[in-house]
Order: structure tokens, then C-alpha cells, then sequence
């Protein structure tokens, strides 16, 4: 088992309080045959589809946290996350559909499925009801979970593997940059609403329940991508 990577301690403390349901998500099945090459194209193309209208609505949420920000840092990472996402990682998405038939018109009208929806509107609800706090704690999977993900996958994945591009996306040193410095803000945003005897308060456990749900909200999306090509 090689070591993950160090995105502060708030995502060490979530991602052990999660217990199974982690390797259940970063160990999925999808994740596996992203990495030897074995993961059928439709299955692929069927994640990619939805994964669009998942940004989406993934975006909303990053704005939200604009609206959420308390302190200078929090505002410039979360602004400039709704801005990564809108106008580049939504890029690669088009650019490889494109490859395949697939327009940005017909991504944009794409119907969402359940799985899909269920993981957003969970996410923003949490940041509708609850502080910036509440609403990282269920954005973190995702993005340092990804981070985890392709960092590991950039050092097994199988030469030749079709998904390399999708792979260096996330293994590449700009996006670990950008997990280290949102794992470095969800620590101070921790401390300055909960203090730092945080995992001492009452709201801790919440926030781990959050963060679990969320992780499994990220394998049912791998679920979901592989029933894309049954
Ligand atoms: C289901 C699903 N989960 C996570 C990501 C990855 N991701 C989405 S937003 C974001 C942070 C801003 O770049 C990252 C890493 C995805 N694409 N689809």
C-alpha cells in the first residue's frame, strides 16, 4: 500500500473517519480499468457526458462558496475554482466527446441521471444550510479525491492506457498544486469557525458524516459510469 498524498489535516482526519466507504471510491472498479486500460469506451463516454452536466451544477456550488467566503483566501481559491471549471476543465470534456461524435450542445441538453443529481443537490444543500465549513466538507471528495486518485494513477497506470489524457489531468503538478492549496484553506477555514482543538466539537462528527456521504455519492458516479456500458 504506497502512502497518499498530503493535503493537510482536516482531509487526513475526513478521509480516515470515512473508513470503507474511501477505497470503495478511490479503488473503484472504474478507477481501476482507467488505469490498465480495460475500462470499456462507452462506460467512458457515458461518465464524461454526465460528468459534464456535473460540473455544471458542481460550479454552482464553488459559487456558493464564493458567497460563503469569510476571509481573502477563501474568496480568491473559491472564485478562481468557479473559474477553472467553467472555462478549462469543462474543455477537456468537450475536446475528447468532440473526438468521438459527441457536440457541446448535446453535453449542455444532456438529461441528468439520478446518481448525478442526487450527489449535487446534496452538495449544495449542504452549503445552503450550513457555513463555508459545512459546504467543504462535502466538496471534498471530489476534488481531493481526484487529487489522490490521479496522483496515484500517474504512477501505476499501464503505459499505452487510452485514458492517459484524463489521467495526467489530474496527476499533473498544476491540479496537485491546487489540492494542496484548497487542503491548506480547509484547514484554516476549520480553525477559524471551530477553533483548533476542532475535532473535539460537537459539529466534527457531522462534518465526517457529511464527507462520507459525499464519498459514496462519488462511488455510486462510478456506478453509474459503468452501467454506461452494459
Ligand atoms: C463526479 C466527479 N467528481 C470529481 C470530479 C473532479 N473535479 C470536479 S470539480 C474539481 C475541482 C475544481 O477543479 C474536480 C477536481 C469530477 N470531474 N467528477
Amino acid at each position: 500500500m504506497t502512502a497518499h498524498p498530503d493535503y493537510g489535516r482536516a482531509y487526513q482526519l475526513w478521509r480516515q473517519a470515512s473508513g470503507k466507504a474511501w477505497d470503495l471510491y478511490a479503488r473503484h472498479a472504474f478507477v481501476e480499468g482507467l488505469k490498465d486500460g480495460t475500462l470499456p469506451k462507452e462506460a467512458f463516454l457515458h461518465y464524461l457526458i454526465q460528468d459534464y452536466v456535473f460540473l455544471i451544477h458542481f460550479s454552482r456550488a464553488w459559487a456558493l462558496a464564493v458567497v460563503k467566503s469569510e476571509s481573502l483566501e477563501e474568496l480568491k481559491i473559491a472564485s478562481g475554482t468557479v473559474n477553472a471549471l467553467v472555462n478549462f476543465e469543462m474543455q477537456l470534456h468537450v475536446g475528447i466527446c468532440a473526438e468521438h461524435g459527441i457536440s457541446e450542445e448535446q453535453l449542455f441538453e444532456a438529461e441528468e441521471e439520478f446518481a448525478n443529481l442526487a450527489y449535487t443537490r446534496y452538495v449544495l444543500d449542504a452549503g445552503q444550510n450550513g457555513d463555508l465549513v459545512d459546504l467543504l466538507a462535502a466538496l471534498m471528495p471530489c476534488v481531493l479525491g481526484y487529487g489522490e486518485i490521479g496522483e496515484r494513477l500517474g504512477r501505476e497506470a499501464t503505459e499505452g492506457t487510452p485514458y492517459q489524457q484524463w489521467i495526467d489531468t489530474y496527476a499533473g503538478e498544476e491540479f496537485q498544486d491546487v489540492c494542496r492549496d484548497v487542503g491548506s484553506m480547509l484547514d484554516r477555514a476549520v480553525a477559524a469557525r471551530i477553533g483548533d482543538d476542532f475535532e473535539s466539537s460537537p459539529r466534527w462528527a457531522k462534518l465526517c458524516e457529511r464527507f462520507t456521504m459525499a464519498t459514496k455519492l462519488e462511488a455510486g458516479f462510478w456506478d453509474m459510469g459503468m452501467a454506461g456500458a452494459d
